[in-house]
């Protein structure tokens, strides 16, 4: 299959990249990601102006039979010229992104301004939806602060710029955001980020799982796909077709990817699984799916593309 996707003014030769946040801390991890096979793309974790330590620990726990994971990180990250140095200084294999993101409107806007002036010539993702820094709400769940925000960044920013997207729960919110959204001229928006503050429960002890929040943290894995995939589908349906999409949640299997394929996806980004399998996990996808275009003589994405059928 022909996986030849463009996004602003990079191409990918291959649907998938980790979701930021998984495999992307270090140098190391970053390498690790560019040369797994079938990977098309590479991101940083989202970086904030400073080096941060995040939540104290347990900050994550994953249930590898259940293919699902909770976070409270707390935007642990090694500073915006950490990953700086990475992206300008490798020669780096696969179009790699840069996740940005700040604790204050100033602090985004301090990130990007230092983007706009260095050579990094890649697509740049502006997380709006950092769910694990106590007494901070999503400013994607504030669409007032979420159009405040892309009017200053679009005010200087030239270049291209996605959003990391929260998941959205109704359907007047998947309007409100599109209308945001379609005023400004993205080059995709990725969706969607761990479904915010859900709670697990250790059946030993009767304790929560994480320590932060009490135990409440950011969910991933299977237990988000049907949320994943509706909040793709929805944002497809509503926005302008220049702006792309990354679809993130619940992929675990080649099946997952076809079905955010169905939904609009152009990219497919994994998150719990990668951390659960390992940089492996692009090829078991890709040879998954694969699997499924012979069963159903698919020969180009574009059969496949936004093709989800309604009952009629
Ligand atoms: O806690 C985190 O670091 C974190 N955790 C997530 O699940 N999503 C995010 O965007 C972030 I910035």
């Amino acid at each position: 299959m022909d996986y030849t996707t463009k996004i602003a003014n990079q191409v990918f030769h291959h649907l998938f990249i980790n979701a930021a946040g998984v495999y992307c801390q270090t140098f190391e991890e970053l390498e690790q990601i560019q040369n797994a096979p079938c990977a098309g793309a590479v991101i940083t974790k989202s970086a904030t102006a400073k080096e941060r330590s995040g939540n104290s620990e347990p900050r994550y726990f994953e249930n590898s039979v259940e293919h699902n994971t909770i976070n409270s990180m707390g935007l642990p990250n090694l500073g915006i010229d950490y990953y700086l140095n990475y992206v300008l200084k490798h020669s780096l294999k696969l179009p790699t992104l840069f996740s940005i993101v700040g604790l204050c409107q100033k602090e985004i806007i301090d990130n990007l301004k230092k983007l706009q002036a260095s050579d990094f010539s890649g697509l740049t993702e502006l997380n709006l939806s950092y769910p694990n820094v106590s007494g901070k709400p999503q400013i994607a769940y504030d669409f007032a602060a979420t159009r405040e925000i892309l009017d200053n960044v679009f005010a200087f920013y030239s270049k291209p710029l996605g959003v990391k997207l929260p998941p959205y729960f109704d359907i007047a919110h998947f309007d409100q955001i599109a209308a945001i959204l379609n005023d400004y001229p993205l080059a995709y928006v990725n969706a969607i980020n761990s479904v915010g503050n859900g709670l697990v429960i250790d059946p030993e002890t009767d304790t929560v799982m994480i320590k932060p929040k009490d135990g409440f943290g950011g969910l991933g894995g299977k237990q988000i796909k049907a949320t994943a995939l509706a909040n793709v589908r929805a944002l497809r349906q509503r926005l302008h077709p220049q702006i792309k999409i990354i679809a993130t949640g619940g992929v675990t299997n080649g099946r997952n990817v076809y079905d955010h394929l169905l939904c609009g996806a152009d990219l497919v980004s994994v998150g719990s699984q990668l951390g659960i399998e390992g940089p492996t996990v692009f090829a078991r996808l890709e040879k998954e799916l694969e699997e499924i275009f012979a069963d159903k003589g698919i020969t180009d994405l574009r059969q496949v593309r936004g093709k989800l059928k309604l009952i009629a």
